[in-house]
């Protein structure tokens, strides 16, 4: 008997297909009532994860499970998780509703649940039109209304924003934070954090197969660090007055200043009550998605190794080449 908690539990799960290790000991929770981003570049090892997670391949070691079983274990496991896996294909001459009926029939469902999961993901209207005919947002669009029919508990989406416009990818990311918000659980799998980013609560970071980050997406922003970089006319009088707010200066190879983690209204006004006059200044700020791709190219080891870029030296363990873009 499954437990009912919405929750997927992955542990020390790992494949490898001959020499190629896809997944290496990787271990998550997805909690009920978040969007977890499951994330990664291009042959991450995501969708092997994911298929494994919904028993369609068999893990090399490690386990996954749903609602504390594996899925193959899951009666009428429809009814619990909807999946969108990527290529999705459907029959061309079938129409939307005849392609969702079949399938509501299989999980012994009444046909008005496709018009309902039509109506949903916003296809009401194409209801009678052939899927041969539909773009690839319209596709990614009928297999979320499949995945949604059996009404489940959790959502596996992998890459679901793929072909969708900038309208349909905003639709997307309203409905699957109001499908969290009901207390059930999201699983969405990305190669693009940008895209991601204001959907998803968690995130599971995988590059070569490997966990590199595992957590809170806004535990992620804090470790990205701004600086203030100023010219100053007498830096030793400008650092003297940032010194006695508690602010710290560092000089820069050329010449500047820079003040991590100030805001520059503040370094101006202090500046102005020394009487030291600057000659240009500058906020500096490390995006999400630069923080990843350093993530991602395997250059941390997570997130208590969170980086810095102008901070202390490198903690031990740290890489020669730590720390975001710039100088690294
Ligand atoms: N059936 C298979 N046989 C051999 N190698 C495979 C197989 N499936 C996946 N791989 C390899 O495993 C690695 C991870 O692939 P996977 O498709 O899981 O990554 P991904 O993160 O989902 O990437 P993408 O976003 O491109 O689909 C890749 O090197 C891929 O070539």
């Amino acid at each position: 008997m499954h437990d009912g908690s919405g929750r997927i539990t992955v542990q020390g799960l790992g494949k490898s297909f001959g020499p190629v290790h896809a997944v290496r000991d990787l271990s998550f929770t997805v909690q009920p009532g978040t969007v977890t981003g499951f994330l990664g570049p291009n042959g991450s090892g995501k969708t092997t994860t994911l298929r494994m997670i919904l028993g369609l391949i068999e893990p090399s070691t490690g386990s996954a499970t749903v609602n504390g079983v594996p899925f193959r274990g899951l009666p009428n496991p429809g009814t619990v998780v909807g999946a969108v896996l990527e290529a999705q294909s459907f029959h061309p001459g079938r129409t939307a509703r005849d392609h969702l009926r079949c399938y509501a029939a299989a999980m012994r469902l009444p046909d008005r649940q496709a018009d309902q999961v039509l109506e949903l993901v916003g296809l009401g209207t194409a209801a009678k039109r052939r899927a041969g005919g539909f773009s690839l947002g319209m596709r990614q669009r009928l297999a979320l209304a499949t995945a949604l029919l059996g009404d489940p508990q959790i959502l596996v989406l992998d890459e679901p924003s793929n072909g969708l416009d900038p309208e349909g990818i905003a639709w997307l990311r309203s409905f699957l934070k109001s499908f969290a918000a009901t207390g059930r659980t999201v699983l969405v799998s990305s190669h693009l954090l940008r895209e991601m980013e204001h959907t998803v609560d968690h995130v599971v970071i995988v590059s070569r197969g490997e966990c590199v980050y595992n957590g809170h997406l806004d535990e992620l922003r804090a470790a990205q660090r701004s600086r203030v970089l100023v010219q100053a006319a007498d830096p030793a009088a400008l650092v003297a007055a940032l010194e006695r707010e508690g602010l710290a200066a560092e000089a820069t190879p050329d010449g500047r200043l820079a003040i991590p983690g100030a805001d520059s209204r503040v370094v101006a006004d202090l500046a102005l009550e020394a009487g030291v006059a600057l000659y240009g200044m500058q906020d500096e700020r490390v995006d999400l998605e630069q923080l990843f791709f350093q993530l991602t190219n395997g250059q941390f080891a997570g997130a208590q190794n969170a980086p810095s870029r102008w901070g202390p030296p490198p903690a031990p363990g740290y890489g020669p080449h730590g720390g975001f873009g710039g100088n690294a």
